[in-house]
Formats: C-alpha cells, sequence, structure tokens
C-alpha cells in the first residue's frame, strides 16, 4: 500500500486509488489511467467484460502487481481493508473455526470479540455445523462463504470484494447482502467487481465500467444511461453498448 494519496483524503474518503498504468511484464502494462474513490457507506460496482481489467485493477490497488505504477490510499490508523479473492484460499489443514481463528489473530482481535462475532457470522451463513470440518470437503459455495465470514470477520473501514457471487446460492446471497449492508450502515466502503449485472444494477450506488484496460464510463445508473444513451436501459444494455 502506499499513503502519498493521503493528504487529499476527505473525512468520508475510505479508499482511493490512482493507477497510472499496470500489468504482469515490464513493458506490456494491461490496464491505463484508473482512478477513482470509495467514500463511507458506499458500494461501488467495477464491472466489464472478460478480460477488461477489473482484477488487475484490484491486484493492482492491493500492491500484488511488480509492473504497476499506482498511488493507493486506505483510511483508518493502521489502515484495515477485507479482500475477498474471487476464487477461495485456504489451509487445506485447518478446519473452518481455525481460520476464522487465524484471521482473527492477524486482526488482533480479543478472545471474546472473535467468539461472538465469529459465532454470529456462522449462524447467519448457515455454517454452524461445519465449524469444525476441513475446507477439503467444502462446496464452492461454503468455500466462498468462508471468504466472506474472513472478511466481515475485521469489520474494516474498506470491503474489496472480486465476485463474490458465483456459487452463492439465493439465500446465502441475500444474507450477504443483508451483512454488506450493516457495513455500510456502519459507515465502510464497498468496492465489488462482478459481471451478475442484474444483482449490481440493484445495488450499487455507482459504477466504473472497464473495458480494454481502460475506464470507459462510471458514475451512477443514470449516468451510465446517458453515456450509453439509452435513458430506461438496463446496465446490461448499457454495458453492451459502452463495450
Ligand atoms: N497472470 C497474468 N499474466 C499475464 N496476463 C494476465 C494475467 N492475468 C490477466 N492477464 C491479462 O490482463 C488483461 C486483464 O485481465 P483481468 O484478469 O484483469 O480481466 P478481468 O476484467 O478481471 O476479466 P474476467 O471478467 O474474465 O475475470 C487480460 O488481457 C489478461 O489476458
Amino acid at each position: 500500500m502506499h499513503d502519498g494519496l493521503a493528504a487529499s483524503m476527505s473525512a468520508e474518503t475510505v479508499l482511493k486509488v490512482h493507477i497510472d498504468e499496470a500489468g504482469y511484464e515490464p513493458g506490456k502494462p494491461r490496464i491505463h489511467h484508473i482512478s477513482f474513490d470509495v467514500v463511507r457507506g458506499q458500494l461501488l460496482g467495477l464491472i466489464g467484460p472478460n478480460g477488461a481489467g477489473k482484477s488487475t485493477t484490484i491486484k493492482a490497488l492491493l500492491g500484488l502487481l511488480k509492473n504497476c505504477k499506482a498511488e493507493v490510499s486506505i483510511a483508518g490508523d493502521p489502515p484495515r481493508y477485507a479482500y475477498v479473492p474471487e476464487h477461495p484460499v485456504f489451509y487445506e489443514d485447518l478446519t473452518l473455526w481455525e481460520h476464522l481463528d487465524l484471521a482473527a489473530a492477524a486482526f488482533g482481535m480479543g478472545d471474546q470479540e472473535f467468539e461472538e462475532q465469529a459465532t454470529a457470522l456462522l449462524r447467519q451463513f448457515d455454517m454452524e455445523k461445519v465449524k469444525h470440518d476441513l475446507p477439503n470437503g467444502f462446496s464452492k459455495g461454503m468455500r466462498q462463504k468462508m471468504m466472506l465470514m474472513i472478511g466481515f470477520l475485521a469489520k474494516p473501514d474498506v470491503y474489496i470484494v472480486d465476485e463474490p457471487f458465483i456459487g452463492l446460492d439465493p439465500r446465502a446471497t441475500r444474507d450477504f447482502l443483508r451483512l454488506l449492508d450493516d457495513e455500510r450502515r456502519r459507515g465502510a466502503g464497498v468496492l465489488m467487481s462482478t459481471h451478475v449485472l442484474d444483482t449490481a444494477e440493484k445495488i450499487c450506488d455507482s459504477f466504473i465500467l472497464i473495458s480494454g484496460g481502460q475506464i470507459a464510463s462510471r458514475g451512477s445508473l443514470e449516468h451510465i444511461r446517458e453515456a450509453a444513451g439509452l435513458p430506461q436501459g438496463s446496465l446490461f444494455d448499457c454495458f453492451d453498448v459502452l463495450t
């Protein structure tokens, strides 16, 4: 993480990103000039076709790419964010409960706070029965739920969520969106990359539309509709026109 932008952050801004360029090999940038802010309570949708540069944007802002010219600021002292990856990452030898415990230790949570929060999350995600099981035996959706629980445990100022919906059943999607709403009301900001445009249209308050590694359009649904020349268009229709 870089903090060169910190001085220009308002109290309401929880994430400030300015990427000049980023890629996987020297001299071959895959994304260019991608800048945006996320403010408290906001859910910013990062959308775009396959290969547009959404995951690269997320990797760049997380500081995971070597070939990257970017400045990123995250609110908080120390800055605290939760990153929920698109593909679940886990330790084969640790149970679900042990994963949560490990994350809590990394966040510096006390034992009682951890027990309370972890127990509530297991209930909310309907995962109490498998809390002492190894994730190897979990379904895709259960693994995704484990990643989301680890993210929610931190109660950070910023959530960075890469395609959360694939694999979640309708009830898990509803439970996830409810928790996300609670967190936004608490003052957290969310950057969420997704292909599930009908859901994104309902829940995001603004959008960054990436195409060919650059921002093709940005703003509220009204702005995106205006840019696409489709005053009543769905996000899907606008996406089609603008990409
Ligand atoms: N590990 C990698 N090494 C080299 N090039 C990569 C790598 N990952 C992605 N790319 C390239 O970077 C560009 C942007 O890919 P990226 O994964 O950011 O797209 P995306 O918008 O997240 O796509 P999707 O919706 O398919 O997940 C593509 O041209 C892709 O081929």
